[in-house]
């Protein structure tokens, strides 16, 4: 086992930092009742999040349920385990258990909508403590962030990482110099994890370490494509360009999307025009590579596209931001379109009995005229929310005010029908003081229980019918 999971904190005493959080958590635990809002602990990774978490439940003997949002990506996945852990006792005799969400910033991607919306029942529906653990604290929807309790992580100072440093070389019986603790707390950046695992590297098949037999290499010597881009339109060498490059964790046909992003920025005309045609020529290259399965092919691709796109840039810098390539985004937005579509389709098609495709053919356009004329009804009938009802009206601002309409309604309904499911408080209703000289009315008679005389007229069966009755 690798000494990061070996040396995970198992009780909140022993998470290093960040004391303040930690109490935070502790106290939330001791007090936490139905009506708690769940936690969302948030900060950048490797400074004890997740272990929190866990040695939180270690601490109050509770169960962990754990989900994680990147692999269990469907809605239906999340309110399974999400929705029996949450209401249902645990079968090991562990007072509660803890719900903890790890990688919640990731569920908001375009086809996670319905991740997200579970999340959201999850956490209304719990009868359990919950945790959300998120590195990026607006990487999280609003209404998920709004109905938890904010916990942030802070980056763990290197001064505080040499003592659990130099406490897992006396585990590990390994003798390791000062120096050398203190340039990977350094170089680590606050993650401890990286510490740990660096620390770990180091000391492989030692029993001493010095400063000079340190590897602080881990993540940090990594290249992001921020520093590629950065370098080709600066005066780099060629060799140092390709070094980047292979250091880099995007592929080429990664990296081609992201260096003909930043062409438009080159100032001169005659500049992107010849880094296109350097562009269009490593496309190519590109596109033998894949055709032929001939993968040397590749360093050609990278050779032509980024020499050559330096060459044209002339080494003047880039003086713009550096963004995702549009097509990108162009992309995402097509495909979240394409997900409401089927999400929607769907919906209509098995409420109507009617294949999608005949609907998609046929009736679309009969639909979107029916539903102009009562939005409302059938956002009830369909459950739509405010992108699906916007699939047929076309007015994103008009279907968004109707399902916050709808919403409300349904948690004024909720709101009542919690009301009368309160046990009636019945020494008030039996002792209300009678006015003078009023006679007590009999049973029948009294104001309350005179709609039981209108049998003949039965209430409308609101349940039983729907808008696609007629279908
Ligand atoms: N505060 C800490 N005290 C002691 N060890 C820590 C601490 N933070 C991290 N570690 C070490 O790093 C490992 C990973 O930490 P953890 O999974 O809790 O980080 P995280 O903040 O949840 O990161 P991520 O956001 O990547 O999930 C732990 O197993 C432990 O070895």
């Amino acid at each position: 086992m690798d000494w990061a999971e070996k040396y995970r904190p198992a009780h909140l005493a022993d998470l290093v930092g960040n004391k303040t959080p930690v109490m935070q958590i502790a106290e939330w635990a001791k007090t936490w009742t139905r009506k708690s809002r769940p936690l969302l602990l948030y900060g950048k990774p490797g400074i004890g999040k997740t272990s929190a978490a866990y040695a939180l439940a270690n601490d109050m003997n509770w169960e962990v349920v754990e989900l994680n949002a990147s692999d269990q990506r469907t809605a239906a996945v999340i309110e399974r385990i999400a929705g029996a852990g949450s209401v249902t006792a645990s079968l090991t005799g562990a007072t509660r258990k803890l719900i903890v969400l790890d990688e919640a910033d990731n569920l908001q991607g375009n086809a996670d909508r319905g991740g997200a919306k579970a999340i959201l029942e999850c956490i209304r529906q719990a009868q359990q403590p919950m945790i959300l653990i998120a590195n990026d604290l607006y990487g999280i929807s609003p209404e998920i962030r709004a109905r938890c309790e904010p916990v942030q992580f802070k980056a763990v100072p290197a001064r505080s990482i040499v003592p659990r440093l130099r406490y897992l070389c006396s585990a590990e019986k390994i003798s390791c110099s000062d120096a050398a603790l203190q340039s990977i707390a350094e170089s680590a950046g606050g993650d401890i994890r990286s510490a740990v695992n660096m620390l770990y590297a180091s000391a492989l098949g030692r029993d001493s370490l010095d400063d000079g037999q340190v590897h602080t290499s881990q993540k940090d010597e990594r290249v992001s494509i921020f520093s590629l881009i950065t370098a080709l339109f600066g005066k780099t060498r060629d060799d140092e360009l390709m070094r980047l490059s292979y250091d880099v964790d995007d592929t080429p046909d990664t990296i081609v999307q992201w260096v003909e992003g930043s062409v438009p920025h080159l100032a001169d005309p005659r500049s992107v025009e010849r880094a296109y045609r350097y562009l269009s020529r490593a496309d190519q290259y590109l596109g033998y590579t894949y055709r032929r399965q001939y993968h040397t092919l590749w360093r050609y691709a990278t050779a032509v596209m980024l020499l050559g796109v330096a060459d044209a840039a002339g080494g003047k810098g880039i003086h713009a931001r550096i963004m995702p390539p549009e097509r990108w985004q162009k992309m995402a937005a097509a495909k979240k379109q394409k997900t409401i579509r089927i999400a929607t389709l769907n919906k209509v098609s098995s409420t109507m009995h009617v294949p999608q495709d005949t609907l998609r053919e046929h009736y679309l356009d009969t639909l979107a005229l029916l539903v102009g004329q009562d939005p409302a009804g059938f956002a009830r009938e369909l459950s739509f929310d405010a992108d699906q009802l916007n699939f047929f009206l076309n007015d994103r601002a008009r279907a968004a005010e109707i399902i916050r309409a709808i919403v409300q309604e349904e948690k004024e309904r909720e709101k009542e029908a919690k009301k009368e499911a309160a046990p009636p408080k019945k020494e008030q209703k039996a002792e209300k003081p009678q006015k003078k000289g009023e006679l007590p009315l009999p049973e029948a008679e009294s104001p309350k229980a005179a709609p039981a005389k209108v049998k003949e007229e039965p209430a409308p069966a609101k349940t039983q019918s729907t808008l696609f009755d007629g279908f």
